[in-house]
């Protein structure tokens, strides 16, 4: 049965492939096989016929022979190319060529560092499956929110390939003595800017202190193949979106590293494999670290990779219809397609809970005579939520939820930009705003992912139309997603669209539906509790914009009473600002008792 499963997510996964023109896939895919890149026969063969992979994409046809070879390695490509197999493939093929065969007491050779949980548990999933013929390499994972006596158990019995966010393994590096690392060959960083600006810098520091950063020059092979004992560490970072924040990391940890996908542009499908080495990557020859850190640096402002086939789309919304124009595109979206997958992204735990609830529990009819029992959800589709102030089961049972439904729709915080591959996922909306450049493109890199079709379309108000601008400098563009034309397509009951209205705000149906939002949420204790505390949350996520884009995201330029409107508040947005203003003065006081840490600072804006 599992078989006959298996064989038909494969038919599945090759089908998908041959829907993508061939010029798509000539930018995904190289033009040689695993065997090429010099995989151990059996890892291919299993590449190929149990997981699907039928050749390499052009990041892994680059970058594997690279790491087989042992040096340290960035790794620069867009979201979706196949970054997880360019690291694991080469560790488990060096692994199992040790003459002779690694035990468990020789306990961890390889350690992955994510920045979330999510992440930590789709990489050591990916390990699972490759490791399926070589059954004495041992796959676990440790993180944050799980039984840290159980980790301990199984850290004591040894790990070989060990997945880990950064808190977690500080702990066990500080606190389980039973941990062996002695044997430690390669350090990864997946999504190494990511774990940056969650604050972990400092615990970072520690794990390569404790670990040995730069021990010896990672460059000799006389290593590989050997059963360890005194061996040289490999180091390995990757993201769609290297800049200057992994520049610290880089050079704490690298050694002359071979810089892949700095240069993609360059590089042409056709070339055979030594050639598109010769063009796109990047040794840093010198003995100088300091050279890696200026190549980084002069990336920073660079054009990001962007998925090949993804659409992409602002919609300018004022604050005060931003709720009515969200549920109507929404609720548009799921009634065109029988089956889509929509990841909506919000700036804070709170507002997510609240959205989640709301489309939850919403009961409506066009006509608002119609008896409640015959009102039905907004929207008929399965609803997930997912951000990290939940319960670590809950957060697990939504990723893996929301990943095997065809169609259903996912609210989160940005808890789920990095990283995460959830099969189809057809839209990204970003309700609230991303960011730095960098968040954009992750958000947008779940969809579109390795050649297939996606949609993204990020929600501005007027007063923030500049950002495009921004993003326009690392080469994204967007065009305008036709708001008015959607609302005008719903029906109301016994009125008529007038056209030309002056503003949106002033759209029948947009007046209507805000109007039925706001009653539900008047009535229910429940929501209005939830609406409230998500407003609040929103405007201080708003304040917490960084640098330059506090000139774009003004909490000044905010009318609160209209941002109370987006959370379907009719209250007197006096009395929301009054309770705004003394929990913002809380804050205050108790900020000035206790100097605020980075990591602090960057949960005010969602986990
Ligand atoms: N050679 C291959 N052929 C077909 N599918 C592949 C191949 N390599 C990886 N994949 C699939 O491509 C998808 C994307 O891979 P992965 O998650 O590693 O991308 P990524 O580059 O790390 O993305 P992100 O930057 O978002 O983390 C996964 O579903 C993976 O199973």
């Amino acid at each position: 049965m599992r078989e006959h499963q298996k064989s038909n997510s494969m038919e599945e996964k090759n089908k998908t492939k041959s829907k993508i023109s061939n010029a798509t896939q000539a930018e995904i895919f190289a033009s040689c096989s695993f065997n090429d890149l010099g995989l151990h026969p059996n890892l291919c063969q299993h590449l190929q016929e149990k997981m699907g992979f039928q050749v390499p994409t052009q990041i892994q046809a680059q970058a594997i022979p690279v790491v087989i070879e042992g040096k340290d390695v960035l790794v620069n490509a867009a979201t979706g190319t196949g970054k997880t197999i360019v690291y694991l493939a080469p560790i488990v093929h060096l692994l199992q060529a040790y003459d002779q065969r690694i035990q468990r007491s020789d306990g961890t050779f390889a350690l992955v560092l994510v920045p979330t949980r999510e992440l930590c548990m789709q990489v050591y999933e990916i390990l699972q499956k490759l490791l399926h013929r070589f059954h004495w390499i041992v796959p676990g994972y440790i993180m944050g929110g799980e039984n840290r006596g159980k980790e301990k158990a199984r850290l004591r019995k040894g790990i070989s390939i060990l997945v880990a966010t950064p808190g977690r393994l500080l702990d066990h590096l500080k606190n389980t003595s039973s941990f062996v690392y002695t044997n430690l060959r390669w350090m990864v960083f997946d999504e190494a800017d990511r774990i940056l600006e969650l604050g972990f810098g400092k615990e970072l520091e520690e794990i390569l202190e404790f670990l040995g950063s730069k021990k010896t020059d990672s460059t000799n092979k006389e290593d590989i193949g050997k059963k360890p004992g005194n061996i040289s560490r490999q180091n390995l970072l990757l993201s769609a979106t290297l800049n200057e924040k992994v520049n610290h990391l880089a050079n704490i940890s690298l050694i002359k590293p071979v810089m892949i996908g700095l240069d993609e542009k360059k590089v042409s499908s056709d070339l055979p494999i030594p050639s598109i080495r010769k063009f796109s990557t990047t040794e840093s020859d010198g003995d100088e670290e300091s050279e890696s850190i200026q190549v980084l640096a002069s990336h920073s402002t660079d054009n990001y990779n962007l998925p090949t086939r993804l659409i992409q789309k602002y919609a300018k919304v004022p604050c005060g219809s931003r709720l009515v124009v969200l549920f109507s595109i929404l609720k548009t979206l799921f009634e065109k397609e029988v089956s889509q997958k929509i990841v909506v992204f919000l700036s804070t735990c709170d507002a997510v809970d609240f959205h989640y609830f709301l489309l939850s529990e919403f009961r409506w009819s066009p006509n608002p005579q119609t008896d409640i029992n015959q009102k039905q959800t907004f929207i008929k589709c399965k609803t997930f939520r997912l951000h990290g102030n939940m319960d670590h089961d809950d957060r697990r049972a939504t990723f893996q939820g929301f990943k095997s439904e065809k169609s259903a729709l996912l609210l989160c915080t940005d808890v789920a930009a990095r990283g995460l591959d959830i099969p189809k996922v057809t839209c990204i909306i970003q309700y609230d705003s991303p960011g730095e450049a960098s968040e954009y493109v992750h958000r947008v890199g779940r969809t579109a992912r390795l050649g297939e079709k996606g949609e993204a379309l990020l929600f501005l108000q007027p007063i923030e139309i500049d950002y495009l601008h921004d993003l326009q400098q690392h080469g994204v563009s967007l065009k305008e997603y036709p708001v008015e034309k959607v609302l005008d397509s719903f029906p109301l009951h016994g009125q008529r669209h007038h056209k030309n209205l002056a503003t949106i705000e002033m759209h029948p149906w947009v007046v209507f539906l805000q109007r039925a939002l706001e009653g539900f949420i008047a009535a229910e204790a429940k929501m209005k509790t939830l609406a409230k505390n998500a407003f609040c949350s929103w405007v201080r996520a708003y304040t917490a914009h960084k640098g330059d884009l506090k000139r774009i995201f003004m909490v000044k330029k905010l009318h609160l009473g209209h941002v109370a409107r987006s959370f379907g508040l009719k209250d007197q947005p006096s009395l929301v600002g009054r309770s705004f203003q003394m929990q913002a003065k809380k804050r205050k006081k108790d900020q000035r008792q206790v100097k605020p840490s980075k990591r602090r600072k960057f949960s005010t804006k969602a986990k």
